[in-house]
């Protein structure tokens, strides 16, 4: 039997699309997943791409079924199950095999196993993959850590099945050992941010606006018919339009207000804060999900509080404009902790290339990557994506918008955390001389802390310690 190019373990949902995929390219793949039984009934319903699929049972055959130096893409749980399975396979391969984890990890535990392989002359490649089950189907966006070594080996294989844009394979190498989930990982944060924000301009439409959900996701399929494009706007328009067969009502009416997480989000919000940084919009939308999560709470707190929400005087205009000056305010957040990452960890990230690499397959793809990705290749004031000249016109276009949406919510009291986080660092930011002065003042005057001089060398005291 001809030996696989690649070995994919974890025929779940990811696993399985990308075994397909890649088979589809014409490459040799073996197959195996933890539940044997499963294997048999994959290559069945896989048709025709099934001769290109090679099932293994045990473990040594499936390794013993690749080209050499190996390649292997484990599509399964981050965290313990990982530690397990290298533990597993790291025995039986070779000096110059590749272990992919192909799952959403945390970029510390990819760090680690790194160095751990590395040490037994092994590669380890983190590499964020994204689009959901249809995209890892027909062409995800794949955001790869590791070494020169491991992306020869792989890149063939990955170009043949990423998303395109314009011929352009969505997929690279972004750096070594944890720099592709790292990335991910802010791809995630920046997904919640977005998310939150249509979710909330839904609740502003809803419940200030009066409008029914097949409505507001008209507006949204409007939207995402011009610069507002992106498939969060595009799949958020269809679902607010579908029906639950059981009761007739719209989906959305019968879907309990809660959301779940499974920790991306909160990792990015832990890595910009532990390096020093703010991503208020992202902490906002995690935030967010949180509390939506305490139901029982939040209807003890409406009845005991009141929940009344005021009707708002807002056009699809002014929402429009809102939604697009607070997204430009969650990217460049997203970036922001990307440049932070990149010097502390030395990964020198190409920020052009991950908003390209972000244009198509991935789940925040949208038009605005593209202008952001031509921002990054141009002028870029001080190295800031918000002051790239066409991002700052738009800003300064449509953050009229954002401050009208903001307060509009806020007199009526609606809930918008993340709209309104958007407005804080937009005002935060742009504002050259801030109140800071106050507390390093408080500081000194509780802690002798010292503070700086406007335009003096040297740390100083307040007259409150003469
Ligand atoms: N679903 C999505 O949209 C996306 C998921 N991801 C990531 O991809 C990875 C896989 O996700 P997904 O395919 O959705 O998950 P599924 O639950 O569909 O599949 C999980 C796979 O992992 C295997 N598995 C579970 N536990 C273990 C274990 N302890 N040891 C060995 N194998 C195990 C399962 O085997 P068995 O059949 O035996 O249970 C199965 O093959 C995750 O890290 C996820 O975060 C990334 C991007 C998008
Ligand atoms: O990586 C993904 C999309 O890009 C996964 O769908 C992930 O599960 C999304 O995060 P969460 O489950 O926390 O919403």
């Amino acid at each position: 039997m001809a030996k696989a190019q690649i070995g994919i373990y974890g025929l779940g949902t990811m696993g399985s699309a990308l075994a397909l995929n890649i088979a589809e390219k014409g490459f040799d793949v073996a197959v195996a997943n933890r539940e044997v039984e499963w294997i048999a009934d994959f290559i069945r319903e896989a048709g025709p791409l099934g001769a290109r699929l090679h099932p293994h049972e045990a473990l040594e055959d499936f390794v013993a079924g690749l080209k050499t130096p190996r390649v292997i893409l484990f599509m399964i749980p981050s965290g313990a199950p990982m530690d397990a399975m290298i533990a597993a396979v790291a025995p039986l391969l070779s000096p110059g095999d590749t272990i992919i984890d192909g799952g959403n990890a945390d970029f510390h535990a990819t760090r680690r196993r790194a160095e751990e392989m590395a040490a037994r002359d092994l590669h380890f490649v983190g590499m964020g993959v994204s689009g959901g089950e249809d995209g890892a189907r027909h062409g995800p966006s794949m955001m790869v850590g590791g070494s020169e070594h491991s992306w020869r080996q792989l890149r063939d294989i990955l170009r043949a099945i990423a998303a395109r844009h314009e011929g352009d394979p969505c997929v690279d190498r972004l750096g070594p050992d944890g720099a592709g989930h790292f990335v991910k990982t802010v791809h995630n944060g920046i997904e919640y941010a977005d998310m939150q924000i249509i979710a909330e301009i839904y609740g502003l439409a809803r419940f200030g606006m009066a409008q029914p959900p097949a409505e507001i996701g008209a507006m949204f399929a409007r939207w995402n018919a011009g610069p507002l494009q992106s498939y969060l706007v595009e799949i958020t328009a269809e679902l607010l339009g579908r029906t639950d067969p059981a009761t007739g009502h719209p989906v959305v009416d019968v879907i309990k207000d809660a959301a779940g997480q499974k920790g991306t989000g909160r990792w990015t919000v832990i890595e910009a804060v532990r390096m020093g940084q703010a991503a208020n919009m992202i902490e906002a939308a995690v935030g967010a999900r949180a509390w939506s999560a305490e139901k029982e709470t939040r209807q003890a707190a409406e009845a005991r509080l009141g929940g009344a929400r005021g009707a708002l005087d807002l056009g699809e205009e002014v929402l429009a404009d809102a939604f697009a000056a607070a997204r430009i305010l969650g990217y460049a957040q997203g970036f922001r902790i990307l440049e932070a990452a990149s010097r502390e960890y030395g990964w020198a990230l190409d920020h052009a290339r991950i908003a390209e690499i972000w244009r198509a397959g991935c789940i925040i793809r949208s038009a605005l990557l593209d202008d952001i990705a031509q921002a990054f290749r141009g002028d870029l004031p001080a190295g800031q994506l918000m002051l790239a000249p066409s991002m700052a016109a738009q800003l300064t276009a449509k953050t009229p918008a954002l401050r009208r949406v903001v307060c509009a919510a806020m007199e009526g009291g609606h809930a918008a955390p993340v709209l309104a986080a958007a407005l804080g660092f937009h005002d935060t930011m742009r504002q050259g001389w801030g109140t800071a002065n106050i507390i390093q003042a408080q500081r000194d005057f509780f802690g002798h802390h010292g503070f700086e001089r406007l335009g003096q060398e040297g740390k100083f005291h307040g007259p409150w310690w003469d």
